[in-house]
């Protein structure tokens, strides 16, 4: 019984790690541009050119469903997001300009060794 509660746990400690990530990212993007998912009438060709869409409400709902097993899940989610957008979008866009910020302040909350010292801490 002792075991289930204890990875049960674990799996709230991730969750409200992951919101805290999300809700301090999500600041950054003032203008909404990935709150929600990209459809072809706002970008004409988007779901034929990017196979894997995503966006922070999808995230939020892996997050609440639990379907992130580690920051690193999340935050291959989160480069998906950003290199969409440099994908879609010419450099000299808002959208890429963005994407890029997002990105370079993404991996400094999610720095590799931010994550392997809070991953010793949980143990
Ligand atoms: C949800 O997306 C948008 C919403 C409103 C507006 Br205006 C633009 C976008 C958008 N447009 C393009 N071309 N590329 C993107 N990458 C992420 N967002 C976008």
């Amino acid at each position: 019984r002792q075991v289930v509660e204890v990875k049960e746990d674990t799996k709230g400690v991730l969750r409200e790690c992951l919101l805290y990530i999300q809700k301090y990212l999500q600041r950054k993007d003032f203008n909404g541009f990935f709150a929600y998912p990209v459809n072809d009438v706002i970008a004409p060709g988007y779901s034929s050119i990017i196979k894997d869409p995503m966006d922070f409400s999808t995230m939020l709902s892996k997050i609440e469903n639990d379907l992130y097993n580690s920051i690193m899940d999340y935050k291959n989610d989160y480069v998906l997001m950003c290199n969409n957008a440099m994908t879609y979008n010419r450099p000299e866009t808002i959208y890429y300009k963005e994407a890029k910020k997002l990105l370079q302040s993404g991996m400094k909350m999610m720095s590799k060794e931010k994550l392997l010292t809070m991953r010793g801490s949980l143990g």
